[in-house]
């Protein structure tokens, strides 16, 4: 591993504001800045992801609870996202550390030529030593096109930018084995080094977070998912303790820690597997389930039985077996309209029922990524 890494480090709402008051935690927000500062002197590239625009605009509006529709927590969030950039501003600025403020939405990094103009910004920005603050476009962000939570936005921005390290930052410790809030005989984990094991550990993950926070563990674990896949090493630890960042980098065991895969996806399998959102699915025949699990071929009209959902051209589909189960992601060459026209059909018998020369395939090989049966053993592992 080359001695400058990059890093992605993720900080909560729990951990921003104090869990009573609801107030900025300016001592734990200072010491994150100073930890930050102190990795960029050491020549390493930072992208901060940070949560508390509604929470903070909760508290600026004086909301005793966090808003339940959808144009509440808009508005709130337009209140909270510009006091959370200022109190950056202000720390970084006493540090000299430059920054720039980055608003996602999911649409972002589902179309392809954003997904591929939001990489050349954040490279330029970490070009020029200024450390990009990260957080959902909650204001315009709507339900279909919502990250849902900044667990996800931060595993996405860490396979975009393809980081060694992902840091999430919250209120607790560590992960481990029941909510220790519910649970006083829960265990620590450590380390988390297969894939099948964060699968499993899903299963036992506290739904709810806590009252500032949204997703609780499950999303932490998932955005482990996605970022392990990609090759980034992914912590869970103490927001309280930012200097665990620093800890962890210098190979202290702190928090819980889980490698990344040893074969990480290529950038754009990444991006299909985990940057689109699946707008239908295609149930295939014992045929040619067999030919793109084992034969790593493209998929064909004639193997398709069934089709549900909306799609248009180039979306993302989920891909069923005949088994039942979802094995692939891919982006399709027809609309559902058309593809219910040719399902079961031979390619060449495709123009003359559509009246026009369309795709020789529903999904090319190289718009296809499988979870692989071969490595069942480490659970969902995205193959090149
Ligand atoms: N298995 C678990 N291990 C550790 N914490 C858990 C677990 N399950 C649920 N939790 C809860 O998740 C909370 C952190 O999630 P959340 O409040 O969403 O944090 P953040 O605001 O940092 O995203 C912890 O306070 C803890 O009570
Ligand atoms: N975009 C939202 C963050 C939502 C979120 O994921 O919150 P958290 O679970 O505290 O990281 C906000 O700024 O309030």
């Amino acid at each position: 591993m080359s001695s400058v890494q990059t890093l992605v480090v993720k900080i909560g709402t729990s951990s921003l504001t104090g869990t009573s008051t609801g107030q900025f935690a300016l001592s734990t927000l200072a010491a994150l800045v100073e930890t930050l500062c102190t990795l960029r002197q050491q020549g390493h590239q930072v992208v901060l992801v940070s949560s508390g625009a509604v929470g903070i605009g909760c508290r600026r509006l004086n909301l005793a609870e966090r808003p339940k529709t959808l144009a509440m927590k808009q508005a709130v969030a337009a209140v909270g996202q510009g006091r959370l950039m200022r109190i950056y501003d202000d720390l970084f600025s006493a540090l000299n550390q430059p920054i720039a403020q980055v608003l996602l939405t999911r649409s972002d990094l589902a179309q392809r030529s954003r997904y591929v103009n939001s990489y050349r910004t954040f490279r330029q920005l970490l070009q020029m030593g200024v450390i990009p603050i990260v957080n959902e476009n909650d204001t315009v962000a709507v339900e279909e096109l919502k990250f849902g939570d900044n667990d996800t936005l931060s595993a996405l921005v860490a396979s975009l930018i393809g980081a060694q390290w992902l840091f999430l930052l919250t209120d607790i410790d560590r992960l481990y084995s029941a909510d220790p809030r519910s649970n006083p005989e829960a265990q620590p984990i450590i380390a988390i080094d297969r894939l099948a094991d964060i699968q499993a550990l899903k299963a036992v993950a506290g739904g709810q977070g806590s009252a500032w926070g949204t997703g609780g563990m499950l999303t932490k674990l998932e955005a482990a998912q996605i970022a392990t896949t990609a090759g980034v090493r992914t912590v869970i630890t103490d927001g309280r303790q930012p200097q665990n960042v620093i800890k962890a980098i210098a190979g202290e065991a702190v928090g819980t820690q889980f490698a990344p895969s040893p074969r990480p996806s290529r950038a754009r399998k990444r991006w299909i597997a985990a940057g689109l959102a699946p707008s239908g699915r295609l149930y295939l025949d014992q045929g040619a389930t067999l030919a793109i699990l084992q034969g790593g071929k493209s998929l064909l009209a004639a193997g398709i039985t069934r089709l549900e959902g909306d799609f248009e051209a180039q979306d993302a589909v989920l891909i069923c077996a005949a088994s039942g189960e979802d094995i692939a992601r891919g982006i399709i060459n027809y609309s559902a309209r058309d593809l219910s026209q040719i399902l079961g059909r031979r390619s060449e018998d495709i123009p003359a029922i559509l009246g026009y020369a369309g795709a020789d395939t529903v999904i090319h090989r190289d718009n296809l990524v499988i979870a692989t049966d071969t490595e069942a053993d480490e659970g969902i592992d995205l193959q090149d």
